[in-house]
């Protein structure tokens, strides 16, 4: 999986991207993240990315050129245009569905916007979908971007090394996660629960569904009624 970011601020990607689980992944080669600088495709000294509105207003908007003929330098050459991912709060909502649908692509483009946001026509032209990490609004598009590439990337065949846990992982099966205990048995007067030191793997296995349709039922009704809509 490929993922090529279109940004003004491509040293944070540097930073983030190379550390952790991804970096590891990238070194084995699973996942190729480039960061590339929009300012690098600028035609003026100033390396200018941005101007006033149309319209009045206030702020700023990103500007066509650099977007274009950095995405033009991002796809020459290859024989199928990626799918781009505008980062964007009037995006789709980013669900673990979607993260699913998203790591069988081969190839993705995520353009990270700055300022009020970024010339319509670069969105009219160049992007297949917005995505939105969450119903706020932050300053760039850059941490969005990064959140999308944990997700996705995780759900990559080898990026992480206890694959067996997906089937029951939390918002896999729509419902949350059961609690998780590990050693000691007894902290500080606070026990473990008892079925799960009983080695019982019917009975732990039963108690677990248990404990995920209860909590997703108090903490999440919305993935509840969706749950039982699914059943
Ligand atoms: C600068 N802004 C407001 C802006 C305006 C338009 C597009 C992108 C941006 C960049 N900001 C973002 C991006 C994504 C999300 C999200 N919820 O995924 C929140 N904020």
């Amino acid at each position: 999986m490929k993922f090529d970011v279109l940004t003004l601020f491509p040293e944070t990607f540097e930073l983030v991207m190379k550390e952790s689980i991804i970096g590891r992944a990238q070194e084995k080669g699973l996942v190729e993240v480039n960061a590339i600088d929009i300012r690098d495709y600028t035609k003026d000294k100033h390396r200018k990315v941005d101007d006033y509105p149309f319209g009045g207003g206030s702020g700023m908007v990103m500007m066509c050129q650099p977007v274009f003929d950095a995405f033009r330098a991002v796809t020459q050459g290859l024989d199928t245009k990626p799918r781009v991912i505008f980062m964007s709060p009037q995006g789709r909502v980013l669900t673990q569905k979607m993260a699913v649908e998203l790591s069988k692509e081969e190839h993705l483009i995520l353009l990270c916007g700055h300022y009020e946001g970024i010339d319509e026509r670069i969105i009219e032209e160049l992007v297949d979908e917005e995505i939105s990490i969450g119903d706020y609004v932050l300053t760039g598009g850059e941490l969005p971007a990064m959140v999308l590439i944990d997700c996705v990337s995780r759900l990559i065949p080898g990026v992480l090394s206890s694959e067996g846990s997906f089937s029951d992982e939390s918002h896999f099966n729509g419902l949350l996660e059961y609690p998780q205990y590990t050693r000691p048995a007894e902290y500080e007067g606070r026990p473990v629960p008892e079925i799960l030191l009983s080695g019982h793997h019917a009975n732990i296995q039963k108690w677990r569904a248990e404990q995920s349709l209860e909590r997703t039922r108090k903490k999440r009704p919305d993935l509840y009624e969706e749950y039982l809509k699914g059943k």
